[in-house]
């Protein structure tokens, strides 16, 4: 399957949050990273038929998505920044409840729920009730709800948000797990999310795409543009208000920060081995 996006707008009011964006999806994860307000969700909303566009096409193997319907709808599993979780339901009531609203068959629906449960290392937990969970547990339960139906198209919004660095690792696992036989659309704007479990990654920012490519290309594409640069608690303000900066490491020499652009200050230590996605963002984000 195969979805294409093509010179997608969308405006609210005064504001484009969407400015002509074209964009092609095949399987493997594909990371949507950008700030907050870049339009990521907007994206998704569109995505999912949830709001209209103002131009542009998004289409299925060719077929438009506003016009394919409930065909589409089928093929989607959704993973929304926020749901509501029916806290009162166990983890097995509230994922048959959502099965029954996808229309999937109660006997399907059984078998799925069960395999899905596993999956997602809450079979144990399945009968106990979803208000008591953990934030990780309840964002598996999210994610086994998204893959109701064997979707071919996942989307997830910010599916480790409010997640401890365990959980994060848990959630990015099972994601990179089911990945391998469909389309995901990762956003997010937490760069190790994605990090390792991205085929592409797709940078955005006021509503346009600023760069885009597998982690080698757009690593490669910033060979030259880091570097280190020694420093102290008090100067590290002043070089943080001049410079693009990224962390500040603790080495044994003393604090160094990274710091990224097309013209490095005197001083800075080139970086050239250990440039990472962190790197990336920084470097197109702020551009
Ligand atoms: N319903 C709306 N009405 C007015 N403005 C909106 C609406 N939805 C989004 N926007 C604006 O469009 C821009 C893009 O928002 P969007 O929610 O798509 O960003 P995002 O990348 O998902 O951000 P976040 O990471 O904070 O969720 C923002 O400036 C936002 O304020």
């Amino acid at each position: 399957m195969e979805i294409t996006i093509s010179h997608l707008t969308k405006r609210f009011g005064d504001k484009t949050a969407l400015d002509d964006v074209s964009l092609v999806l095949d399987s493997g994860v594909h990371a949507l990273l950008g700030p907050n307000g870049a339009g990521k969700s907007t994206l998704i909303n569109i995505l999912t038929d949830s709001i209209v566009r103002d131009q542009g096409e998004v289409l299925c193997n060719d077929h438009e998505i506003t016009k394919l319907g409930a065909k589409y709808r089928e093929l989607l599993g959704y993973m929304p920044q926020q749901q509501r979780l029916y806290e009162n339901y166990t983890a097995e009531e509230f994922l048959k409840y959502m099965a029954a609203v996808k229309g999937i068959a109660p006997a399907t629906a059984g078998k799925q729920i069960a395999e899905l449960l596993q999956v997602v290392n809450l079979w144990e937990v399945r009968r106990k009730k979803v208000g008591g969970f953990s934030g990780g547990m309840k964002q598996r339960v999210l994610l086994a709800q998204a893959l109701l139906g064997n979707p071919r198209l996942l989307i997830l919004d910010e599916p480790t948000a409010g997640l401890d660095p365990s959980e994060r690792i848990n959630i990015r696992n099972y994601i990179a797990a089911v990945a391998q036989k469909m389309i995901v659309l990762f956003a997010t704007h937490v760069v190790s999310d994605i990090e390792c479990i991205a085929k592409d990654v797709i940078l955005i920012r006021d509503g346009r795409i600023c760069q885009k490519g597998t982690p080698v290309e757009l690593i490669e594409s910033i060979q030259g543009k880091v570097g280190e640069l020694p420093c102290d608690l008090d100067s590290l303000e002043k070089l943080q208000e001049r410079y693009c900066t990224g962390n500040v490491y603790q080495r044994r020499e003393g604090l160094r920060v990274r710091i990224v652009g097309d013209e490095l200050p005197e001083g800075c230590l080139p970086v050239r081995d250990s440039i990472d996605l962190e790197d990336v963002y920084m470097y197109y984000i702020n551009k």
